[in-house]
């Protein structure tokens, strides 16, 4: 008898999950459209879709819930009536649904079509955040110009969108708890699949934190000697709008003139890459080429016809990277604004990842064709450009030429890194901190600005450059913010990726711990067919599992654990521990003196 009900289960979830497969495929088509071309028609045929669709969601949602799953034997079966059971935002009635969409289309309108004016030149007022800001903050050595561009993209991008933002916490927190959520944070938290994930994510800090504190003092030190004590000061918090990116998230524009041996090369990537003629083609083909050589599957036809690699001139996107799939085994795409510099070569890799993870898992039943857990989707593309951001792998491709490893090329490779991988955690910790302490209310609106920059010095150890008042909603000046994206599955990636690094590189007998001639920060997995399909087997498994099978697969560790950043970046922290010494330098900072609360 049983087993005839279970039967008669997996018949109808299947279909059911074929029927899903087709929802999301027109939903995702509509987004697309509306992204990749940004007018008041395409918000609207994308709003009213949705609504239609939700409608047949909750059909399908009755009906689930009619059966008896919990007692069924074939635990995959029901870990797909389990998330086939939660119905998400489509619980709202229409008008609220609406109305939520409305708020976070119209926050992320205004962000990607958000103008400010130059410093240099107050008539011209059509610079966008990319690639006009993207690139002063990548360039510029003018503090006057950098705090106007930092003030006046603040004033288009957060405050504009402080009402919308209100609006959504309330209406998201309704969903939430519609869901049987307490909040929105208890909701996002939930796709980890574990109970302490907070504590999880404290501990992880916990364990980076002096690191990070090693790296932010000798930072702090060389950015003085750069523009002065009266600019950065001997133990305060670091001025943000002085580390080469609009939220100081990663620091690698500052490398140049703050890495700690100048006179050896120079590792110019964007130099090099823009005197070989790169263009976005071929940073596309050369990241494609790389996940071929490891036995991993090409970028289908579909993806290099329907993909937009560069900023159109004719219209408004959605600039932001992004990669999608849209459910039907064949159709992959990516839309990123695509500029010649070693940043967004990085980014490359990073969505050819996503796109990867979406070919690995495409037989999967589609409510299983997502990351095991979301830190999982993006760590796959950064692991495999931790490979080629090597100097060996960078020298195989002849982005640099010239001698091979000595002491002090290490240690500016790891400093390299560190500004982009270790100074990212307090950043990423730092937006849901924020973001949960807002959806659980001991955020109100009143306190919005005060508390994120509460948090932001607290961890991050930076200070707006002017003063900040509640008529300014910085956190919005940030995208995952003004579009409703979850940042602590960034957080999970940079941790994450160095476990799955290390496992790759042991693999592919380009590490062996205690062997000075394998050193992990000289690993290069290229062309590795063992590593490849190691990490295949992982990726395959999608969301199918819960996400320490799928760690354990490639790692043979269950849990998330810093000891793979740590061991990565530990002859950096040696140096900089002995190197602030030497200085002298303050390690930590006190309160700023900027008014913010
Ligand atoms: C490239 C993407 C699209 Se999923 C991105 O948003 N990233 C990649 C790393 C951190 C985060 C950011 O830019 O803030
Ligand atoms: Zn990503």
């Amino acid at each position: 008898e049983l087993e005839a009900l279970e039967h008669e289960g997996r018949e109808y979830i299947l279909q059911l999950d074929k029927a899903a497969g087709l929802r999301k495929n027109r939903a995702n088509l509509a987004e697309w459209n509306y992204t990749a071309n940004i007018t008041k028609e395409n918000e609207e045929k994308w709003i009213q879709l949705r609504l239609e669709i939700s409608k047949q969601d909750k059909l399908a949602w009755e009906e689930t819930k009619m059966y008896k799953w919990q007692g069924f034997q074939d635990n995959s079966l029901k870990r797909m009536f389990k998330k086939y059971s939660e119905l998400g935002v489509a619980a709202l009635p229409d008008d609220k649904y609406k109305q939520l969409m409305r708020s976070v289309s119209g926050m992320e309108a205004n962000y990607a079509t958000s103008k400010i004016c130059s410093f240099k030149n107050e008539t011209k007022c059509d610079l966008a955040l990319e690639p006009d800001i993207t690139e002063i903050f990548a360039k510029s050595l003018d503090p006057e110009e950098l705090k106007h561009t930092w003030v006046e993209w603040h004033k288009a991008a957060g405050a504009k969108a402080r009402s919308n933002f209100t609006q959504y916490v309330q209406l998201y927190n309704e969903a939430a708890k519609l869901n049987d959520y307490k909040d929105v944070a208890d909701w996002w938290q939930a796709d980890y699949e574990v109970p302490n994930f907070e504590e999880q994510l404290a501990k992880l800090w916990d364990d980076v934190k002096p690191l990070y504190q090693q790296l932010h003092a000798y930072v702090r030190k060389r950015l003085r000697d750069k523009y002065g004590d009266h600019v950065v000061s001997a133990k305060g918090p670091i001025p943000a709008h002085l580390l080469g990116n609009m939220w100081a998230q990663t620091w690698n524009n500052i490398e140049s003139f703050t890495r700690p041996y100048p006179d050896k090369k120079e590792l110019d990537i964007t130099q090099a890459m823009k005197d070989q003629k790169y263009t976005p083609l071929k940073m596309f083909q050369m990241s494609d080429e790389f996940f071929r050589s490891l036995n991993l599957t090409a970028m289908p036809e579909k993806f290099w016809k329907n993909s937009i690699i560069e900023k159109p001139t004719d219209r408004e996107i959605v600039c932001h990277a992004s990669a999608w799939d849209f459910y039907d085994g064949e159709d992959f795409r990516i839309k990123q604004c695509t500029t010649v510099d070693y940043e967004y070569f990085q980014t490359t890799h990073h969505e050819m990842g996503h796109v990867q993870y979406f070919l690995q898992y495409k037989d999967q039943p589609v409510i299983f064709r997502d990351g095991a857990n979301p830190g999982f989707h993006e760590a796959v593309g950064d692991t495999i450009a931790l490979s080629v951001s090597s100097p060996k792998h960078l020298r195989s491709i002849g982005l640099i030429n010239g001698d091979a490893e000595d002491e002090q090329t290490e240690i500016n490779q790891l400093y390299k890194m560190g500004i982009d991988k270790i100074v990212f955690l307090p950043f990423a910790y730092t937006l849901d901190l924020f973001r949960y302490g807002v959806f659980r209310g001991s955020t109100p609106p009143e306190d919005y600005n005060c508390h994120f920059w509460r948090l932001r010095e607290a961890l991050q150890g930076v200070e707006p450059p002017v003063n900040r008042t509640e008529e300014d909603f910085d956190a919005a000046a940030k995208y995952h913010v003004s579009a409703n994206v979850e940042y602590a599955r960034y957080y999970v990636s940079f941790i994450i990726q160095f476990q799955f690094h290390r496992a790759l590189c042991n693999i592919a007998g380009e590490y062996v711990p205690e062997d000075v001639t394998r050193k992990l920060v000289d690993c290069d997995i290229y062309r590795s067919v063992a590593a490849g399909n190691a990490l295949a087997n992982m990726l395959k498994m999608g969301s199918s599992k819960p996400w320490p099978d799928a760690m354990e697969a490639l790692t043979g560790q269950r849990a998330m654990r810093a000891d793979g950043l740590l061991e990565y970046f530990r002859p950096l922290y040696d140096w900089l521990l002995a190197e602030n010494q030497r200085t002298g330098e303050h390690i930590g900072w006190q309160p700023s003196n900027i008014q913010y609360c």
